[in-house]
């Protein structure tokens, strides 16, 4: 049986994924193989020794202990995109808040309670409308910091309402670059997105080099008046600075999906409590995504999206199948070979691929190798982790 531990609320199309005669599947759980979650925080958390795997059905895994995964050899899987569309969506919904008086009017409109007369109550908003007019988002150009799986659809987004667009990402992948509509402007640095932007989108990873990335210096080269949307992570935006450069009058307008205590109580502020994700489609989609890469996992010793393990697979040869991480020095690979050649175990195929201090192989046997030959493999120096697979 294979146990896996849950935390937050896991859509069940994905639970329902997992085989009832094969996984135990809940929130309280002892000596889990593996963990699916969402947003829970598990840095100060004990991992257990039993834990290969770690699921996160979202983009975003800055809440996993990902040093420490890789040196314990558990292999932390993501989802990339399958939220992308509903993150899409929602920065829609913020660009059209922040262009018009939506929210303030609607906010108007219900301290209306005390007019009885309906005539009288549409004399009074024609009168009053005008405090709530806004601007047409035609024409202006908004600047996309971070073009991949939902930069690239925000851009394309923004296109389709005749918005220019103007990106940058140093890190694009291939992949991601051919995603990218043409038309998008390609700009050389921050500083000159954030000059050229009448509305700036961030879809950026919570990383150390993103942390703090919107400060007091960098919206210093904001066009004055823009809006700042930060759809991606608290982190990367300095809220101290944002407030600052609210009361400064150089930044419009934060729209965020991170409240902070300093940015509640202001009307050049639309915070939204994180979701970005939270549509039933978007659950749906990362929670299936994750957990077939987990079986794909603990089945077959395949990897696929991982976040710190080199992406390997291999077709089943029949026989057994072995699997190890270990660190990323030479003649490991090696070694092992030569305890399954002692010991008189046929390889009938093998692979093997690295990522950064982290290697991982995956090896086919002809027969079921013996509990010795396991322990041997596993006391080769540097070997972190060894799984048989029937
Ligand atoms: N609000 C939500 O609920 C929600 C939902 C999904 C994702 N997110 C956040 O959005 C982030 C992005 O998601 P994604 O699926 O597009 O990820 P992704 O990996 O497809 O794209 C991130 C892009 O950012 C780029 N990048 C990295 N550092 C950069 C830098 N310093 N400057 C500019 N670009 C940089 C990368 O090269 C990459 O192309 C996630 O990491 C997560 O934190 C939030
Ligand atoms: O699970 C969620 O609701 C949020 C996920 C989101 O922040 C992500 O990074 O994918």
């Amino acid at each position: 049986m294979y146990k896996i531990k849950t935390y937050n609320q896991i859509s069940v199309k994905g639970l329902d994924r997992f085989p009832r005669d094969r996984y135990e599947v809940a929130s309280e759980i002892g000596h889990p193989i593996a963990y699916l979650l969402r947003s829970h925080k598990l840095h100060d958390e004990v991992i257990p020794e039993t834990l290969r795997a770690v699921a996160r059905a979202g983009a975003g895994v800055n809440n996993l202990p990902i040093e420490a995964y890789t040196q314990r050899g558990i292999v932390a899987f993501n989802t990339p995109g399958a939220n992308a569309n509903a993150v899409k969506e929602l920065v829609l919904a913020g660009l059209l808040l922040g262009s018009r008086g939506i929210t303030q009017g609607m906010s108007y409109v219900q301290t209306l309670t005390d007019i009885g007369d309906a005539a009288a109550m549409s004399k009074l908003l024609e009168q009053e409308k005008k405090r709530f007019a806004g601007q047409e988002l035609y024409g202006k150009t908004l600047g996309v910091v971070g073009l991949g799986a939902i930069g690239s659809m925000v851009a394309e987004m923004a296109l389709a309402l005749d918005m220019k667009v103007v990106g940058f990402d140093p890190a694009l992948s291939v992949e991601a670059a051919w995603r990218l509509p043409s038309q998008v402007q390609k700009m050389e640095n921050l500083q000159s997105l954030l000059a050229h932007a009448d509305y700036v989108s961030l879809h950026v990873p919570a990383l150390e080099s993103t942390r703090h990335m919107i400060n007091r210096e960098t919206l210093q080269s904001l066009r004055p008046g823009a809006t700042l949307l930060n759809f991606a992570r608290d982190a990367i935006v300095d809220s101290a600075a944002v407030v600052a450069s609210l009361d400064a009058g150089q930044l419009g307008q934060y729209i965020c999906d991170f409240p902070e205590p300093c940015l509640l109580g202001r009307s050049d502020v639309i915070a939204m409590p994180h979701i970005g994700a939270s549509t039933a489609e978007a659950e749906e989609n990362c929670a299936v995504m994750a957990a077939d890469q987990l079986m794909d996992f603990l089945h077959n010793g395949n990897i696929k999206n991982s976040v710190n393990f080199p992406p390997i697979s291999m077709a089943r040869n029949g026989g057994c199948r072995i699997t190890f991480s270990n660190e990323n020095v030479s003649g490991v690979l090696g070694h092992v070979l030569s305890v399954l050649a002692d010991n008189e175990v046929n390889v009938l195929d093998m692979v093997n691929k690295s990522r950064e201090q982290v290697a991982y192989n995956i090896i086919d046997v002809e027969q079921s190798p013996h509990d010795s030959v396991i322990d041997s493999i596993a006391a080769v120096d540097h070997v972190i982790t060894v799984r048989v697979i029937a």
